[in-house]
């Protein structure tokens, strides 16, 4: 079979970006142990966090049952599994978060798992991130992996490809950003972690960037965890995320 065209697919009806208000793309990481935990912080947000993400720690802490509690509350999900293993193993398993009424799942950037992951949700409303290249890694961090590419050069390779997919969005460093949107086009969500207000801690992020400068470089989505979940007041930290997001939108217009 021939290899999937590079070129021909932009004007495939994608479940890409909508213009959303400021405070529903802020996306919260419930980055803690514990229902409990996560609760006692979400209920601190109030109406200021419309949209929140689940990945391992609390996932595996009874979250994927909070993750439904939100759901049906209204609140948007994303769900944070980062799959990665054998087409079957993917499907059935994205089948699955599909009956959860997520809005998001990410599964790693690579063709088998990619297409498996688009298999899988099938008409379903989840929408699949493939996520590129970790904000956590640089240049010197690849080349331990064994990749003979510079991070922007396999960030453009898994866009290119996640694009001829099928795949709804990608997951890179808002660095990338402005870099991948003519190769996207518009129906493609960039969600962008690694995103840290001026001043704040950067912990063990390497690629990261203001909500300001992710928000006008194209970024559609911004994650953000420990600044908001670790904050002495929490809603006030994604308050002034959300100012800062308005602020950029206005800038851009
Ligand atoms: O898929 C992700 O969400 C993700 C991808 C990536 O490249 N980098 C990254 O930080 N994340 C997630 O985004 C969140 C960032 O959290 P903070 O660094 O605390 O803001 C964490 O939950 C990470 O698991």
């Amino acid at each position: 079979m021939a290899p999937p065209s590079r070129v021909s697919l932009d004007d495939r009806p994608r479940r890409g970006t909508a213009v959303e208000h400021p405070r529903d793309r802020l996306i919260v990481a419930l980055d803690l142990p514990s229902v409990d935990a996560a609760e006692a912080v979400i209920d601190r947000l109030g109406e200021g966090v419309t949209f929140y993400k689940i990945g391992y720690q609390l996932a595996f802490a009874g979250g994927l049952a909070l993750a439904q509690k939100l759901i049906f509350s209204g609140r948007r999900v994303f769900v944070d599994l980062k799959l990665h293993d054998i087409g079957n193993t993917v499907e059935k398993g994205v089948e699955s978060i599909a009956r959860m009424g997520a809005t998001f799942l990410t599964v790693h950037a690579y063709p088998q798992t990619m297409k498996a992951a688009v298999q899988g949700r099938g008409d379903s409303n989840l929408r699949i991130l493939a996520v590129t290249v970790l904000t956590s890694y640089d240049d010197a961090d690849l080349a331990a992996a064994g990749y003979d590419f510079t991070v922007p050069e396999l960030v453009a390779e898994r866009a290119a490809q996640a694009h001829d997919i099928g795949i709804d969005g990608l997951v890179c460093s808002a660095e990338e950003a402005a870099m991948l949107r003519p190769k996207i086009g518009h129906g493609m969500a960039l969600v962008t972690p690694g995103i840290r207000p001026s001043g704040a801690e950067v912990g063990d992020q390497k690629r990261v960037k203001t909500p300001r400068d992710a928000i006008l470089a194209g970024a559609d989505y911004l994650v953000v965890g420990r600044p908001i979940v670790a904050a002495p007041n929490p809603r006030a930290s994604a308050d002034a995320i959300v100012a800062e997001i308005e602020a950029a939108v206005n800038e851009q217009v």
